[in-house]
């Protein structure tokens, strides 16, 4: 008998890196028809390489990338297929809508400068990048029937990329690209370079949405400088947030939406590893804006079932808190205006509630 799943219902998942969510088979198959040599002899082995079993640093954690990403960058067929194979993978875990996020210059091999993962020289370049994945993310909703839109992340230790990426989140737009992130190590370097700075300015002015990894791994104030610094209008992650109780206060009073991520936040040391003392404990408590997400389940071996398994085992969540976290998640996504509302309105629709009892 299947299992059975702690919210079998509609969902909408904000915070996933594609390139965090990549399937196994694909890397190991892209590796065979490029003639690369891969480290391991099993896509199980692989499987094992490329994740974490135990609570670690977000440093290590991030570290798994390098073990995979040289064989699906620079490769055009290879990035179109986790795109759309990302799509079909999130419509099996019931997802509606999701944001995929991911960094444009780490899955290019031109005019991207140092070139990635020890890559030669090649002619694929962030911007076809982006045009590639927003065709497999395109191909994907219309074949899984899953709405799918991209964020594109500037990345912490990458200052000189962060205006290439504002660049091209306007420039696409209106082709499936909603906001700007910045991603990468918290731990090896807090700062908010100029370069960022200038690119989340250049994002207000344009109207280009914005998201921020902040106080995941980090202080409270990366947060702050996120929210006051950057303008974020969504925190990814954020735990830390709630070591400075001024703060946490006035983020509650403005409604923040928090991306929350339980098995993430655990593997990457980011959180206590008792699930029991997790900070989403109080977010919940205290009706935060927040949603669940998965961040990297090929990284973490998971999948978003299993992060609400542990919300609803380890925090004491119960169906009506998995509903109105996604009616917030559906609420804070980066969707106009229009198609927001009717995002909603799907899932009122799904959780059988009347619209404005939606809360
Ligand atoms: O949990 C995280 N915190 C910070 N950065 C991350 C996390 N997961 C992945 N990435 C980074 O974001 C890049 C773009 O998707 C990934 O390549 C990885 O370096």
């Amino acid at each position: 008998m299947a299992e059975e799943l702690a919210f079998n219902k509609p969902k909408v998942e904000l915070h996933v890196h594609l390139d965090g969510a990549i399937r196994v088979e694909t890397i190991v198959d892209v590796a065979e028809r490029r003639g690369m040599t891969l480290p391991v002899a099993t896509v199980e082995e692989m499987r094992d390489l490329c994740s974490l079993k135990n609570p670690s640093t977000l440093t290590e954690f991030l570290s798994k990338f390098n073990h995979y990403m040289p064989f699906i960058a620079g490769d055009r067929e290879a990035i179109k297929r986790i795109a759309y194979e990302f799509v079909e993978d999130k419509a099996k875990e019931g997802v509606i809508y999701v944001e995929a996020r991911y960094s444009p210059h780490l899955l290019a091999n031109r005019d991207v400068e140092p070139i990635p993962w020890e890559q030669k020289e090649g002619d694929l370049t962030p911007d076809e990048v982006v045009n590639l994945v927003n065709q497999g993310l395109n191909e994907g909703e219309k074949a899984f029937k899953t709405k799918a839109r991209s964020i594109l992340c500037c990345m912490r230790h990458m200052p000189k990329w962060s205006m290439d990426v504002i660049e091209l989140c306007k420039k696409y737009r209106n082709d499936g690209v909603v906001a700007i992130d910045l991603a990468g190590d918290e731990l090896m370097d807090t700062k908010a370079y100029p370069e960022h700075k200038q690119a989340y300015e250049e994002a207000v002015k344009s109207g280009v949405h914005r998201t921020v990894h902040a106080g995941e791994v980090g202080p409270p104030s990366v947060v702050k400088e996120a929210v006051e610094v950057l303008k974020a209008e969504r925190i990814g992650h954020g735990y830390h947030t709630t070591d400075d109780q001024a703060l946490y206060r006035r983020l509650l009073e403005e409604n923040m939406h928090f991306e929350t991520c339980p098995i993430s936040s655990r593997m990457t040391g980011a959180c206590d590893p008792d699930f029991t003392k997790h900070p989403l404990i109080r977010f919940r408590e205290d009706k935060a804006n927040y949603s669940l997400n998965t961040d990297d389940p090929l990284v973490l071996n998971s999948n978003l079932h299993k992060d609400y398994e542990v919300a609803k085992k380890f925090m004491g969540f119960t169906e009506e808190e998995f509903q109105r976290v996604n009616i917030n998640a559906a609420k804070s996504c980066f969707l106009p205006e229009k198609e927001k509302r009717e995002l909603v309105h799907q899932l009122c629709e799904a959780y059988g509630m009347v619209e404005h009892t939606c809360f």
